[in-house]
């Protein structure tokens, strides 16, 4: 899946246009899906805006596909800082909604440049750009609409919604079943108080956001996931039976990269040798990242480091590089170098897979956003599960409690998105890399690793749902062509 693909050998099986979302955490998996279209012989068109096109140039370079980019709309919400065109970027994610708010400006240089390019055979966007959907429908070709998130996630959070079951309890720490699945045991702090708290009078731009999307979706041709039929069969059956459109079950996408060399000589960071000498020790490590979006205040950073130390465990701890704020008030430097030779933070982006990947890793302590829990499962690394916000608290419901691949951080009021005291952290770190349920769950997240695996092989049931996906979309635009008696470029 990882093969070089280049302009030569791609023919025009038809044409497909991607837009991802701008952030990091929804752009990486459209990315890797455009390289399967590309190894289908499909045309690849990816649209971006100015500040992510790099990015995107660089994660594909080896490949045919054409990148345009559009204007981000900045001065429609001046709140958002000029330049800034990532939510991971964003001076707070409070701005999360004001920013998705605005990409709806783009839409009429959109629909400019699409009418630029040869037929579009369908088009694969992300849910939070769900204003493409009417782009799509003006010139007559399907969207798919790409969820970031897993079907577990996506149908936990529509029978609650549908069923009101937040409605319910007083407290927010309540347990609540939730009907359709009754062995699934949710409180309201697994959602975003964005989406808890709306006042009816007043809907808030969360609640207003979330309308647009769930509205795009349902009108949408099907949607995309990032997941494989094996991992979550009970809510991929109830999807497609109960609900619609369809889902098509295409990943894990991170797969795609599971063949791309390292040139080991000239592309080794510090990082890595630092793993590749504490496997010559014959010493285990402990993976500590919380992706790109999540805002850790400068008191819990502390509880972390302490804890860290404390256990003994030695440790990779990725810090997100744009919070230099972040690591305000705390004592960096001293703690660094008291647990120098044990554990190493690094405050730049780094290859997350290549590192999850490293034999030397054994354990990642994890916010459960969606691709961190594809890519530790593909490794076959056990998680520790600590959601911090959006739908993680359901990942990693599904992580500990569905699939048993990890066990769950302590917090200090047993609450879902709780603080965590170093404690807490210590006890749980020791119990995932030493002790027996660590290695229940380290047993479990190698099947699931191999199963990942078939799924992306040739024959497997994502590589299949991907062909059935080409096939049918293809093969009606070409019918759409015959028709019309027009054809490709
Ligand atoms: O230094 C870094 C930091 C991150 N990553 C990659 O960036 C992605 C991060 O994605 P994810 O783990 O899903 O975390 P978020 O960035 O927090 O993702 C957002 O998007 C996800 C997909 O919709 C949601 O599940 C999350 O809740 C939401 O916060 C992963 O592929 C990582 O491998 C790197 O490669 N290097």
């Amino acid at each position: 899946m990882g093969s070089t693909i280049n302009s030569q050998h791609v023919e025009d099986e038809g044409h497909v246009v991607l837009f991802p979302f701008m952030s990091k955490g929804h752009s990486i998996p459209l990315l890797h899906l455009s390289r399967l279209f590309l190894a289908r012989r499909l045309r690849v068109t990816i649209f971006t805006t100015p500040a992510n096109r790099p990015f995107v140039n660089q994660s594909l370079a080896d490949t045919s596909a054409s990148v345009i980019s559009l204007p981000f709309p900045q001065s429609i919400s001046p709140k958002i800082p000029a330049g800034i065109e990532s939510t991971d970027k964003l001076p707070s994610i409070d701005l999360f909604f004001t920013f998705a708010l605005t990409t709806g400006h783009m839409q009429p240089d959109f629909e400019r440049a699409l009418q630029t390019l040869p037929r579009v055979s369908f088009m694969v966007s992300d849910a939070f750009l769900w204003w493409t959907l009417d782009s799509a429908d003006k010139l007559g070709f399907p969207r798919f609409v790409f969820y970031g998130c897993g079907n577990y996630a996506m149908s936990v959070s529509k029978v609650v919604a549908e069923n009101r079951l937040l409605q319910g309890p007083e407290s927010d720490d309540e347990l609540i079943t939730v009907t359709r699945f009754p062995w699934i045991k949710i409180t309201r702090k697994d959602f975003d108080e964005a989406f808890t708290k709306d006042d009816h009078d007043q809907p808030s731009q969360a609640s207003e956001f979330n309308m647009k999307a769930v509205v795009a979706t349902i009108r949408s041709f099907g949607m995309i996931s990032n997941s494989f039929y094996e991992l979550e069969p009970v809510f991929t059956d109830y999807w497609n039976s109960e609900c619609e459109p369809k889902v098509w079950c295409v990943g894990p996408l991170c797969q795609v990269a599971q063949d791309e060399p390292h040139d080991d000589h000239h592309d080794k960071p510090i990082w890595i040798e630092w793993l590749d000498e504490k496997l010559e020790e014959g010493s285990w490590v402990l993976y500590v990242a919380f992706g790109t979006q999540a805002e850790l205040s400068a008191e819990q950073l502390q509880e972390i480091a302490k804890g860290l130390e404390n256990s003994n465990i030695n440790f990779l701890w990725v810090i997100r590089s744009k919070g230099s704020e972040e690591t305000a008030g705390w004592d960096i430097n001293g703690f660094e170098e008291r647990v120098n030779g044990r554990g190493m933070v690094v405050k730049e982006w780094v290859d997350q897979r290549r590192i999850l990947m490293h034999e030397s890793v054994k354990g990642f302590v994890s916010h459960c956003g969606w691709n961190s829990v594809l890519e530790s499962i593909c490794a076959g690394v056990p998680i520790l599960a600590w959601p911090m916000m959006a739908e993680q608290p359901l990942n990693a419901r599904m992580v500990v409690e569905e699939i048993k691949v990890g066990l769950r951080v302590e917090t200090c009021d047993g609450s879902v998105k709780g603080f965590v005291k170093s404690e807490g952290l210590e006890k749980m770190v020791k119990e995932l890399m030493e002790g027996e349920k660590g290695e229940e769950v380290r047993k479990k997240v190698k099947e699931f690793a191999e199963l990942a695996n078939k799924a992306v092989k040739e024959g497997g049931s994502s590589w299949l749902t991907l062909q059935s996906l080409i096939d049918e979309t293809t093969l009606s635009s070409k019918k759409l062509d015959d028709e019309s008696g027009s054809h490709n470029e």
